[in-house]
């Protein structure tokens, strides 16, 4: 097992070059945020803003449109029962899917939607009920995309595992994501205080950074989107999701310096002033 450390921002985090635009920085669509989770996908959204991608959009329950850009304009809004959103999807490099989404048959379609439209040259990153629906349904588990980055929480990966939360050992977690994606170039986040990632080529790594202070509803959301964020921009393997992990908790640990509670927003908050360090050094 690997520990994951700061190297890996002066490893992925690169100055831009002059010569560039949005387009070259990765488009990316966020999916999620019924009537009561709104705030998921919006926290999702901010922190692949912050932390870099070049063009956003968000597919969400029109309920969220003025909470959406009210709070971020940058993000373009479409309804999530509109049919050009099959086109949309199909134009994407990266798609986040799951937070706030919910499990009613509406969620169940737009899964099975996104499952049969996802393409190998995209990067798929499956959060909240995103898995939750996968552990119900085995016909909705992805089978094209180019990457697949999974990001449960103990309990998330206890459903679709069928691995009890004692029991996920690193043996048993690493036998489960092979079981379940047989085929399938994979990457599994699995959260907690000590957050260990698996992937469908045997390796092990564990997070060093994060705090207590970071146990707040929307922190899993956040992470979500800055994962999202940096397969945009980076590219869709292994570095970038290792330095996601790494730049959202060394985040927490900087705001925990100062504060009880770490709030997901702050974290987004800080993100461009992190990034920009980083690169700088590297
Ligand atoms: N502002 C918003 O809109 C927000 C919306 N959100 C959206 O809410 C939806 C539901 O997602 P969810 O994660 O809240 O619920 P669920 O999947 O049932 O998990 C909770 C159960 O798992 C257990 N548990 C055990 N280990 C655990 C661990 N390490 N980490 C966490 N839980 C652990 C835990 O145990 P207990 O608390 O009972 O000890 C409990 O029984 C989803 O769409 C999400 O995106 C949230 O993101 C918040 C902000
Ligand atoms: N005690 C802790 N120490 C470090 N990190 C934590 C701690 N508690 C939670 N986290 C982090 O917060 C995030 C929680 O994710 P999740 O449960 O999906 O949140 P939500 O669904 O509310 O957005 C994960 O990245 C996890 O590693
Ligand atoms: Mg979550």
């Amino acid at each position: 097992m690997s520990e994951i450390t700061a190297k890996i921002l002066t490893k992925v985090i690169k100055k831009r070059p002059s010569n560039s635009h949005k387009g070259n920085y990765g488009r990316i669509l966020l999916i999620g945020g019924n009537e009561n989770y709104g705030g998921a996908i919006i926290m999702a959204a901010e922190a692949a803003l912050n932390s870099g991608a070049g063009l956003i959009s968000v597919a969400t329950h029109p309920v969220n449109l003025n909470a959406l850009h009210a709070r971020n304009p940058e993000v373009m809004f479409i309804d999530w029962r509109d049919r050009n959103l099959l086109n949309l999807i199909t134009k994407m490099d990266v798609i986040v899917c799951g937070p706030g989404l919910g499990t009613n048959s509406f969620a169940h379609q737009m899964m099975l939607t996104l499952c049969q439209n996802v393409s190998s040259n995209q990067t798929l990153v499956l959060d909240a009920n995103a898995l939750d629906l996968i552990a119900q349904d085995s016909k909705l588990i992805p089978t094209s995309a180019g990457l697949i980055v999974l990001t449960p929480h103990q309990m998330e990966w206890q459903r679709l595992s069928q691995i009890r939360i004692p029991y996920q050992t690193d043996s048993a977690n690493l036998s489960a994501l092979k079981k379940i994606f047989p085929t399938q170039n994979v990457i599994l986040v699995l959260k907690s205080n000590r957050t260990h990632v698996y992937t469908s080529t045997n390796e092990i790594f564990v997070n060093t950074s994060g705090n207590p202070g970071m146990a707040t509803g929307g922190m899993g959301d956040t992470l979500a989107g800055i994962i999202g964020g940096f397969t945009a921009q980076f590219g869709g393997t292994l570095d970038p999701v290792l330095a996601a992990i790494y730049l959202h908790s060394l985040a927490g640990d900087k705001i925990a310096e100062t504060d009880y509670v770490v709030r997901p927003t702050k974290i987004s908050a800080i993100l461009p002033q992190l990034m920009n360090h980083y690169a700088n050094k590297g």
